[in-house]
């Protein structure tokens, strides 16, 4: 089984504009709602690719019974936790060529609550992956999700994580199956400018030296990378009309993870991945199992290591 973990959830509210004024009243042409949050993400891309998984994380009040409505409309399988505060609700505004988003902090999570979550965790067994992603809210430590891990990996399961900094950083000796940062959050990570592919290619093979299994690289409408000890790999990001870009990164490790427990086939894993990502670039919600096919036959992926 997969599981997703989601410390943060959201309802997303996406706002197009034709223009955004700071200082304004801004208008809307359209407003969504939709069930938001890394890990959720992933699991509603699971289940287009056909992957059951359950997906875990704090939920509570008004907001969070909206969410939980909203999700009620994609059949993924849920087993939150309930919390006291309320679920965040994170704008993202689509205005001329540009995104811009605005996350809530979160509800704060009780030392109970945390511990209803943990105590998930240590249900998983070998052959189980459980992916860990997105922002933590107010109170719960750093290493929260150092903590989840270690449960992981004593239960003999499997963790992918997807985050930033020091709290990435502190995951890779136990060996995540796969970590994606966007090649800006890598640049991050060592301080660093890269000049070319070549700098990106040796700034994860860090990461892999460090205990990553899989280090992909997502570099938004430039493709991406699959880093490998002695390879590298790479896939264009076919040209379309950009309708959302939001949630492409969390596609991406559906589809990688979902086909690499499949398949055990980085390659093929790395080109349906990118096919999830691009799919929903191009999709106004997350994107469906048909937009994913459509887009799979215009990837291709080349060694170039
Ligand atoms: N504009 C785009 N055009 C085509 N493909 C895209 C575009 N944006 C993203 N993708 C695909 O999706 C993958 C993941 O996107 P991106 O690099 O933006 O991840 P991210 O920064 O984690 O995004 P997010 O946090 O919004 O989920 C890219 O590597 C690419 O394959
Ligand atoms: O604040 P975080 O947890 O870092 O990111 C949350 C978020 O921006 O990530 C998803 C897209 O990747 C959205 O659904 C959600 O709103």
């Amino acid at each position: 089984m997969i599981y997703t973990i989601t410390a943060n959830p959201s309802i997303d509210y996406v706002l197009q504009l034709r223009q955004l004024t700071l200082g304004e009243v801004n208008r809307t042409e359209t407003d969504i709602k939709l069930p938001g949050g890394k890990g959720i993400n992933v699991s509603r891309i699971l289940q287009q690719l056909g992957l059951e998984s359950v997906a875990w994380g704090f939920v509570g009040g008004s907001t969070g019974d909206m969410f939980q409505a909203l999700l009620a409309n994609h059949q993924v399988k849920t087993d939150f936790v309930s919390v006291a505060g309320d679920t965040r609700i994170n704008v993202k505004v689509k205005a001329t060529d540009e995104e811009t988003e605005i996350n809530g902090q979160g509800p704060a999570i009780s030392a109970t609550e945390k511990k209803a979550l943990l105590n998930k965790v240590q249900q998983v067994t070998k052959g189980d992956v459980v992916i860990m992603s997105g922002s933590l809210p107010p109170q719960l430590d750093n290493n929260f999700y150092l903590e989840i891990a270690k449960i992981v990996i004593a239960q003999g399961a499997e963790f992918v994580i997807d985050t930033t900094g020091q709290a990435l950083l502190d995951t890779l000796p136990l060996h995540p199956l796969v970590i994606k940062p966007n090649h800006h959050e890598l640049a991050e990570l060592f301080q660093t400018n890269f000049q070319d592919t070549q700098d990106i290619i040796n700034a994860a093979r860090k990461l892999l030296d460090q205990g990553a299994q899989h280090a992909l690289v997502s570099m938004a409408g430039a493709g991406a990378l699959l880093v490998t000890k002695n390879h590298a790999y790479q896939c264009n990001a076919p040209k379309d009309i950009v309708k959302n870009s939001v949630g492409a990164g969390d596609s991406m490790i559906a589809g990688f993870v979902g086909t690499l427990m499949q398949t055990q086939d980085p390659i093929e894993s790395f080109h349906q991945g990118a096919a999830c990502g691009s799919a929903t670039a191009f999709s106004e919600d997350l994107a469906t199992s048909a937009k994913i096919k459509e887009v799979y036959q215009k990837i291709t992926v080349t060694k170039i290591q």
